[in-house]
């Protein structure tokens, strides 16, 4: 039995190369926000903010997202997260911290640097697509690579790949102006990808889109996210879009990360009140993994078999039909463990 199998979602984040590394990030505005910057990080404060009258948009920001990981940043308007985000790409300035990838800190980098490490390692996906209006869909899906002095043919070449990824084929001699809301955001996906980056940013790509066009969007995000293990920043409001495609999930309230964590650590591990009042539609089956309650194997006598990593929720159908305990097993079909039915019973219908 290998021990990848049996370590917890979030153990098993920790356990990925760290990609991008945050440390004390803090974005302040008003008058004298560059001074508030230059204070030890100690006197840097709620109160000593307050008492300078500055905004401080992200205090004190720290975090490490591991290679191939989700991380979504969510929280309710006006709590920070569009800030933070920016302030990870550096199209804002943070005011204090470090912002590190593999390592190095990109806010000692200079312009030029910058520039590159933006264009070949990091694809951005905003809100209002921002797509060029005089641009057909290929011109706009193909325009970073001719940024980047790729000849046209090759450029348009890649560009073809993207646009039939995210399903626009026979599209790319329309203008945005011609597409819906839905397609526009597929152009601004492709557009992304072109570089084929190891950093996805993507900045509420979805909120405009209705809700089925926005669960088409998330199963595709997390499709390509997974072909070429890009490391995902996503930032939401939407709870729900949060625990769909997320490793873990960051909660910001007023400016500070409140928690960090699984879906599952979130709903069943609350560690604020505002956590707990945020999480508390969440029915705990859709996040509580079957690993979560699996007991040791305990031999024979089991009903049927459903996969540890699968939510209960997932399982239901299972759990059902059952008479006994379930055999739990891996990826690779083997078993690892049991569940008890009356158990998982019990998560299904917590809070349904
Ligand atoms: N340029 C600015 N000058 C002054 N205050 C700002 C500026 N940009 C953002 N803020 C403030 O910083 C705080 C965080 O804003 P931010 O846009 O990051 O929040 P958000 O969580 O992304 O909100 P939303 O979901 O509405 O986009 C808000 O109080 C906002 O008013």
């Amino acid at each position: 039995m290998s021990e990848a199998h049996l370590i917890s979602p979030s153990k098993a984040v920790e356990a990925r190369p760290v990609a991008l590394e945050a440390k004390g990030v803090w974005k302040v505005f008003g008058h004298g926000a560059g001074a508030f910057g230059q204070l030890p990080a100690s006197a840097r404060t709620p109160e000593a903010l307050a008492s300078a009258k500055l905004v401080g948009a992200v205090q004190d920001a720290t975090f490490r997202i591991g290679r191939g990981e989700v991380f979504v940043i969510m929280g309710l308007s006006g709590s920070g997260k569009s800030t933070l985000l920016r302030c990870l790409t550096r199209l804002i300035e943070p005011t204090a911290g470090e912002v590190r990838y593999d390592g190095a800190d990109i806010l000692k980098l200079g312009d030029k640097p910058l520039v590159e490490l933006r264009r070949r390692r990091m694809g951005m996906v905003f809100q209002h697509f921002a797509l060029l209006p005089n641009r057909t869909v290929l011109g706009n899906v193909a325009f970073p690579l001719e940024v980047q002095g790729t000849p046209r043919a090759e450029a348009e070449a890649r560009a073809l790949e993207l646009i039939e990824t995210v399903g626009l084929k026979g599209r790319e001699g329309r203008f945005p102006a011609e597409l819906s809301g839905g397609q526009q955001q597929r152009v601004g996906i492709a557009r992304s990808l072109t570089t084929n980056p190891e950093f996805w940013f993507l900045d509420e790509p979805f909120s405009a889109l209705d809700p089925l066009i926005r669960a088409d969007l998330q199963a595709e995000v997390l499709r390509l996210q997974k072909t070429h293990t890009r490391t995902v920043v996503f930032v939401t409001h939407d709870l729900d879009e949060a625990i769909r495609i997320a490793d873990r999930i960051a909660i910001m309230e007023g400016g500070r990360i409140v928690q960090i964590g699984t879906p599952e650590e979130l709903v069943t591990r609350p560690a604020t009140d505002y956590v707990r009042r945020f999480v508390a539609k969440v029915s705990p089956a859709r996040v509580v993994r079957v690993s979560s309650l699996m007991g040791p194997f305990g031999g024979g006598g089991v009903t049927a078999a459903v996969k540890a990593d699968a939510t209960i929720s997932e399982i239901a159908p299972e759990l059902v039909t059952a008479t006994g305990p379930l055999a739990v097993v891996d990826p690779g079909g083997r078993q690892i463990g049991s569940l008890d039915r009356q158990r998982a019973l019990a998560t299904l219908a917590a809070g349904a």
